[in-house]
């Protein structure tokens, strides 16, 4: 029996290693973590992260050929194929702090499996990394191999939070870059037969192994770059009176455009958008590629624009400060179907609306006090460690309350912000919300989940990102 073992048990390690034991009964997979808290959770009925789909697989594998353990080294060393999946912050000092990749987790998982090795292996890098660091790890592994051969993949992870279980069972594609050596293209061949239970073979992508790491950061690249082309097109459209959502529309209808990603909003987070993009400047800049450095900045910097662009409209608007005003947040997840914050531009929003002293209230159908309250603690890049090494009991924000309905966060505010585009959000009552609020109410869509029409009928004074402007908006600067 082939044996796998997936060293970090997180957003990817976790659905995907979930889905290979599923499609692949005749492997073992063992999902092994450093984090006790997290393995026990995996090992339980609640587990550690929120997927739509993930618990039935997970029923239906875990104790059959699917194994959560901390007992990181007795399996690594059973293994036949060990796949990594373990965090890739950006570093927060020294060498490259702001941008380049922190290799920390990296590395010491690459000794380790050195250190515990018995025979020959194949090391999968799952987690998205910096190009040529399979060059690296190689150095690693050869220099600690003690007479072992191990042969290095790059097999980077195209899931999106929300839908993982659907994209990793129907994926665009699978890409798995090798060395160009018999050695090299036979541990190809063993990782693509893994994926053929189940994946079309016209999807199965080789490459070289630059290629297989570069391709990673410049997808997530692409990708953000089309949401901020977006969102800067949505600043342009409040200036205009164009509406954004029809300027996508019609854009997007071109085949070679395409419709999906032009949804403007109040700014992209997650964990690996900016990260990655950050990463890829760095890695321009290392090589002496100024100008193309600059060109991906940009994206970043379009990002954080929208996200203080938001901030000034509220503020803007509500007679220029929300000193001691009550604000409700709907929505604290980067988006919708998730109870992830990592990077989610609600932590930006929520700290530019307290640095202006407001109190505010959030609701969010998914995620915890406890997490929102760490999440505007933390300090920028903090987040993105494993969680025993993050600060343990951060400050807690006063002027923050957390509560488990929409209309309890609305009640009394002077103003709501939706930040993620939650379906609920779309069926709530809001004449309710709006007959219990101080006047007059403002609601100020960063998702453009709601009718802006109706809600002005109500009564309410609208700002909807990139739609055309409320009257009362008109002339209130969006920057300062
Ligand atoms: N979250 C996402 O949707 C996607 C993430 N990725 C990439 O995958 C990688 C992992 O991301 P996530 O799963 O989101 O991170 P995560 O933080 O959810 O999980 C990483 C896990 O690795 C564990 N870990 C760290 N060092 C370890 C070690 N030496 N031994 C054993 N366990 C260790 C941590 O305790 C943590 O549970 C990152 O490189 C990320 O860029 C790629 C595609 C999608
Ligand atoms: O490397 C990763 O971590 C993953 O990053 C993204 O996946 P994810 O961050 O989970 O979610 P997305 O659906 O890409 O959304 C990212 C952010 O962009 C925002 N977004 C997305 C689409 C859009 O049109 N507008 C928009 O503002 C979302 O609300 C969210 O805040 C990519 O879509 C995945 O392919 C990739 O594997």
């Amino acid at each position: 029996m082939v044996k796998i073992c997936c060293i970090g048990a997180g957003y990817v390690g976790g659905p995907t290693m979930a889905v290979i034991a599923l499609k692949c009964p005749s492997i073992e997979v063992v999902v092994v973590d450093i984090s006790v808290n997290r393995i026990n959770a995996w090992n339980s009925d609640q587990l550690p992260i929120y997927e739509p789909g993930l618990d039935d697989v997970v029923k239906e594998c875990r104790g059959r050929n699917l194994f959560f353990s901390t007992d990181v080294e007795k399996h690594v060393y059973e293994a036949d194929i060990i796949f990594v999946s373990v965090n890739t912050p950006t570093k927060t000092r020294g060498l490259g702090a702001g941008k380049a990749a922190d290799l920390t987790y990296w590395e010491s998982a690459a000794r380790m499996i050195a250190d515990v090795s018995k025979s020959d292996k194949i090391v999968v890098e799952k987690s998205t990394v910096p190009v040529r660091t399979a060059e690296a790890i190689e150095k690693i592994l050869n220099h600690n191999s003690k007479g072992i051969h191990f042969s290095i993949l790059s097999n980077p992870e195209f899931l999106a939070e929300g839908t993982a279980i659907q994209d990793l069972l129907n994926p665009d594609r699978v890409l798995i870059g090798g060395r160009e050596t018999p050695e090299g293209q036979k541990a190809v061949q063993a990782l693509k037969e893994v994926y053929a239970h189940w994946v079309p073979e016209d999807r199965i992508i080789t490459s070289n192994l630059w290629s297989a790491e570069l391709a990673k950061l410049v997808a997530n690249a692409f990708l953000a770059q089309r949401i901020s082309s977006v969102n800067a097109v949505s600043a342009l459209c409040e200036a205009t009176g164009a509406d954004v959502s029809q300027v996508a529309y019609s854009v997007g209808k071109d085949s070679r455009i395409g419709t999906k990603f032009l949804n403007a909003s109040v700014g992209f987070g997650g964990s690996c958008f900016q990260k990655d993009i950050l990463n890829l400047v760095y890695i321009c800049e290392c090589n002496g590629l100024a100008e193309v450095a600059n060109y991906w900045k940009q994206v970043i910097k379009i990002n954080d624009y929208q996200k203080n662009r938001f901030v000034n409209r509220v503020v803007s608007s509500m007679f220029n400060t929300v000193s001691q005003k009550k604000i409700a947040v709907l929505g604290f997840a980067f988006k919708k179907d998730t109870g992830d914050t990592r990077e989610t531009a609600a932590i930006d929003v929520c700290k530019g609306l307290l640095g202006d002293n407001a109190t505010i209230s959030i609701y969010d159908p998914q995620v915890t006090e406890d997490q929102i309250q760490r999440d505007l603690a933390m300090n920028k890049f903090d987040w993105d460690h494993p969680i025993h090494l993050q600060p343990l009991s951060p400050a807690s924000v006063k002027k923050l309350r957390v509560t488990w309905d929409a209309y309890e966060a609305a009640k009394e505010a002077h103003g709501v912000c939706i930040l993620t585009e939650w379906d609920e959000f779309k069926q709530l009552d809001y004449q309710r919300i709006y007959d219990n609020m101080q006047k007059p109410a403002f609601i100020f869509d960063g998702r453009n989940v709601i009718d802006p029409k109706k809600l002005r009928e109500i009564g309410f004074i609208v700002y909807s990102i990139g739609r055309p402007l409320d009257p009362w908006l008109e002339n209130l600067p969006a920057m300062s």
